[in-house]
């Protein structure tokens, strides 16, 4: 479904100043990578691509893998290999207007929203960002953007007695980072207009997801490149950030300060002032006007049908997750204040609120992750009898139940667990299966040979449950549901058995989608779960989460997105609301 965008029409003046002096140039060329001798396997096929200066492009793929546009900016950042065809040799290089003398790639940047690189693969905590917070982690915004203000800080070991806690050795910024008049005033600029003023003394890690996208395309513009590439640079911000976004985009377009190339998903709207589309379908790119192109995007209709649907499943159930006079407060600084709100199986819940609202931090509480959980007056949760019967549970205080119980009892999917999930290549990787079976147990390695949980040698029943569950996601979540076969469980099995580690972003962020599932917790919390999908993976999820998640489960959805919420309010779907640190019923 196309999202309308208003009000960012390319002005027909800046049109007719589209020159042909070429910015990017790939002629005729096959697309390999690196280190395939043969040259057998291009990734993608008869690519004859021209950006001009003046135009703006947005290139756009089905696939978030990568043969889709991933494969396109590897290539803009040198990462993949350009055979051209020897009659039409690729002159002057893949960037003609960047000097010969110069190192193109270090001219170009590029950022990426639907996923970050999780440093090596091991797993790695993500909740610091709720306690106190470390020296080591107390940059701040501010100091982030300028690295020649922390390169030389170093922990003083010298400090204090040698019982001290070694301390960061800050120096003052104004005496490191000088910056020209020019800079001063595009660094206040982009900070204003991405609404981040009040957050940059705040140490980074304090950053919500979307306060942290914006920052980090200020800290790309910063570094003055000639050209970024952004990658769904709209994924987990908010309704009013979006346009605020898109017209600093649009801006700096028009100033070539620096030239924008976006990435977008098929499902994506194109901003109006896009003039020219680059789409990457089935291995080959069709390049042109945006008109031209736009009418060759394969969508595929929704497979919902909802019409006809009854009411969501009840409302009547047990009550799942109870919060009374829940504060969450850093120093003088009020995130939660005395939030009161009661799910129940059952029910399925729209979380709503402005990027930096609180919803991470009112999940961190429920998932136990938040060392302020354990101190709020009335905090709820369900927790698993012993032993582990998914749809059977108590409430209990947060600070009554280990959290390894809480892992079972609450399913959740966010951005932090994406990024930190474990994903080792070779031998030792986790396989797809593995993966999926760490959820009975919401664990981050698998407890067993089997992959799917611990000690279950003696409970017969139980073990035949957990697979019967591994298959019914493997099917309805994996491939044969995005891509229909008439083999569903050969093809079910033979994705059960890849590396985690080798999959596209969509593919993974499935994976961890089954893992939640697969336990049937009682409660579940998504949060931002479909970026980095297509649209037939958002289909097949919406459809499961429809119709295969039971009455006595309760979901709660994170998105800022409405029509990425698979219930509608006249199917009962309910909405809880975060406004300066007030909880709301919609
Ligand atoms: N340690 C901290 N010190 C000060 N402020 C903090 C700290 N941790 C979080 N915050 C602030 O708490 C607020 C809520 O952050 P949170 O991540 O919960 O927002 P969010 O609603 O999930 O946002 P988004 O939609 O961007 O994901 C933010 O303004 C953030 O800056």
């Amino acid at each position: 479904m196309l999202r309308l965008l208003h009000g960012y029409k390319a002005a027909p003046f800046l049109i007719r100043y589209i020159s042909t002096k070429p910015i990017i140039r790939i002629p005729k060329s096959s697309i390999h990578p690196f280190g395939d001798p043969s040259n057998q396997r291009p990734i993608l096929q008869n690519v004859d691509w021209t950006i001009n200066e003046g135009e703006a492009w947005a290139v756009m793929s089905a696939s978030s893998g990568d043969s889709g546009k991933s494969a396109i900016f590897q290539t803009l950042l040198g990462h993949l290999r350009i055979l051209s065809n020897p009659k039409e040799p690729l002159q002057h290089g893949l960037y003609p207007f960047i000097g010969e003398n110069i190192d193109p790639y270090s001219r170009v940047s590029a950022v990426s929203f639907s996923h970050r690189s999780n440093r090596g693969g091991a797993f790695y905590d993500y909740t610091a960002r709720y306690g106190a917070i470390r020296d080591e982690d107390a940059l701040t915004l501010r100091e982030s953007m300028f690295p020649e203000s922390i390169l030389e800080d170093k922990p003083d070991p010298l400090a204090g007695s040698p019982f001290d806690k070694p301390k960061v050795k800050k120096r003052a910024f104004e005496d490191v980072v000088k910056l020209s008049d020019e800079d001063k005033a595009l660094f206040d600029s982009l900070v204003k207009e991405m609404d981040l003023e009040r957050l940059l003394d705040l140490p980074l890690i304090a950053l919500s997801n979307g306060q942290t996208r914006r920052a980090r395309i200020v800290r790309a513009v910063l570094a003055r490149p000639e050209i970024i590439l952004l990658d769904e640079p709209l994924t987990g911000l908010d309704v009013s950030s979006r346009p605020k976004l898109l017209n600093l985009l649009h801006k700096l377009h028009q100033t070539r300060k620096p030239r924008v190339v976006l990435g977008l998903r098929t499902q994506d709207d194109i901003p109006e002032w896009v003039t020219h589309v680059a789409l990457v379908q089935d291995g080959t790119v069709k390049a042109g006007v945006k008109n031209d192109v736009v009418p060759f995007i394969k969508h595929n209709p929704s497979v919902l049908d909802v019409s006809g649907t009854g009411p969501i499943g009840g409302g009547a159930g047990s009550i799942v997750l109870d919060l009374r006079g829940v504060s969450v407060k850093y120093g003088d600084r009020i995130v939660l204040d005395n939030l009161s709100w009661q799910v129940r199986q059952g029910e399925r819940w729209h979380l709503q609120g402005v990027n930096g609202s609180g919803k991470t931090t009112l999940m961190s509480l429920i998932l136990g992750d938040h060392p302020q959980s354990y101190v709020q007056p009335h905090l709820l949760l369900p927790s698993p009898p012993v032993p582990a019967i998914p749809s059977k549970f108590v409430l209990n205080h947060r600070k009554r139940i280990p959290t390894a119980h809480l892992r079972q009892s609450i399913g959740v999917v966010s951005p932090e667990l994406f990024d930190a999930f474990p994903r080792r290549h070779g031998p030792s990787g986790m396989s797809v299966w593995e993966a999926i079976g760490t959820g009975f147990e919401g664990v981050f390695v698998p407890l067993s040979g089997n992959g799917i949980g611990a000690n279950l040698p003696e409970q017969k029943s139980l073990r035949d449950w957990r697979e019967e569950r591994m298959w019914d996601v493997l099917e309805n979540l994996g491939p044969s549901a995005w891509k229909p076969s008439e083999y569903p469980r050969e093809i079910a099995a033979e994705f059960a058995q890849k590396k985690f580690a080798d999959l596209s972003v969509g593919e993974q962020r499935l994976v961890l989608l089954m893992r939640t599932l697969v336990g049937r917790p009682p409660l579940v919390l998504l949060d931002e779960v479909w970026s980095g999908m297509n649209e037939e993976m958002v289909n097949a999820a919406k459809k499961y989460l429809r119709e295969r998640v039971g009455n006595d489960q309760a979901v709660v959805l994170i998105t800022h997105w409405e029509d990425e919420v698979p219930w509608t309010q006249s199917e009962g779907l309910k909405t809880f609301r975060l406004e300066e640190g007030k909880g709301y019923l919609v």
